[in-house]
């Protein structure tokens, strides 16, 4: 009998997402009407089921830059606080609804500036409605807990100014900054002073890097920076050999990664949009999980990609034959690398994690 887990069951398993964008997440419904309301003549669909399709196909295009030009719709519909707190509570009701127990969202506030709220608004909106989607995912019997991240966008200069606004709402809700956009010629090392800052700061942080570009990205990431996670970091296997007999080779910056347990916040969907990678079936995740780096699995957007994080899981199981024990591993992977504090971590891998992948086990014998 095949045991392989199913799209249904892998809904039920507590899982964590450390790696999804709240601008690229939201429900087409929601952009549609949020649209209407603030006279945003410039969507490309105006029926919640043509947009989403519009939404994954335009975001299926092959390069990151396009990729990233669907943003200006999202974007545009959330510059209200009204806005923001929508989008914010129903990404956390739709992460709940999925079977999520504990998830980082992140999103650049300097984007959202544009009807005239300030940085700090910005935040506490989502703030907001972040604590109103985990009061309803409560009330519903599925509880999350939810972090933000603030992102800064690495072709602007804001980024000092964004990692003082992570660190002043540190204590609440907000647990780590980023850095995201093009990659290709916008190195993180421009980012130096914030990055610099934030470990003065004993603040977390992770960094896009190693997604659309290479090697250089995840060591100037890594090195320079001091990143605790790489967003993506796919690129990692460039300085992976393999030969015919299968044996492995890994470079210093691969050793270094796995000695290191670097996080990788892997998105192979979104990866396979991009053209980072041609399939999910050849995405370096198998690779990967198979030298056991810290591989954890993430949507980026699930908008753009007309995923939830147990599709992502669904085609993983399907491309490489996962079980429970390896989406088990991805999970506990995740919980450990998370920006939450370590009792935090501790108790939903032991209280929450572990009892509920062995309840499915069981389950499903
Ligand atoms: O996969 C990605 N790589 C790089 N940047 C991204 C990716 N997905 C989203 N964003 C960028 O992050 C901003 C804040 O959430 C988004 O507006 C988008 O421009
Ligand atoms: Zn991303």
């Amino acid at each position: 009998m095949d045991r392989r887990p199913t799209l249904e069951q892998i809904r039920r398993a507590p899982k964590v997402l450390l790696h999804d964008h709240l601008d690229g997440g939201l429900r087409p419904r929601t952009v549609v009407e949020l649209a209407d309301a603030v006279g945003y003549p410039d969507l490309p669909a105006d029926e919640p089921e043509a947009l989403g399709a519009w939404f994954t196909a335009a975001a299926a295009s092959g390069s990151l830059d396009r990729y990233l030009e669907t943003f200006r719709h999202t974007v545009a519909v959330m510059q209200t606080r009204e806005a923001l707190e929508r989008v914010a509570a129903e990404c956390v009701e739709d992460l709940a609804a999925d079977g999520v127990v504990y998830a980082e969202v992140r999103y650049a506030p300097e984007q959202h500036l544009r009807a005239g709220l300030r940085l700090e608004e910005v935040v506490e909106a989502v703030l907001a409605g972040v604590a109103e989607g985990c009061r309803r995912a409560a009330g519903r019997g599925t509880p999350i807990r939810v972090g933000t991240l603030l992102t800064a966008m690495r072709h602007a200069a804001r980024s000092r100014e964004i990692a003082e606004l992570a660190v002043r709402y540190r204590d609440d809700g907000v647990v780590g900054f980023d850095i995201a956009g093009a990659e290709a010629g916008h190195p993180p090392t421009r980012h130096l002073d914030a990055f610099e800052y934030l470990r003065r700061e004993n603040a977390h942080f992770t960094i896009h890097a190693g997604e659309a570009f290479g090697l250089p990205s995840i060591w100037e990431a890594l090195q320079w920076c001091g990143a605790d996670r790489l967003g993506h970091g796919v690129r990692i296997v460039d300085d992976i050999g393999v030969d015919d007999s299968g044996e492995v080779r890994l470079g210093r910056l691969a050793a270094y990664v796995r000695d290191k347990r670097v996080p990788l916040e892997m998105c192979p969907s979104s990866n396979v949009q991009t053209g980072a990678a041609s399939s999910v079936a050849d995405h370096p995740i198998g690779l990967l999980r198979r030298l056991r780096f810290r591989v954890t699995v993430n949507t980026d957007n699930r908008l753009l990609g007309g995923i939830t994080l147990s599709d992502e899981f669904a085609a993983l199981v399907d491309a490489f034959g996962y079980d429970w024990d390896d989406l088990e591993w991805f999970t506990v992977n995740a919980m450990k690398s998370a920006f939450a504090p370590f009792d935090e971590r501790l108790a939903l891998i032991n209280g929450l994690i572990k009892p509920g992948f062995a309840r499915l086990r069981w389950e499903v014998r």
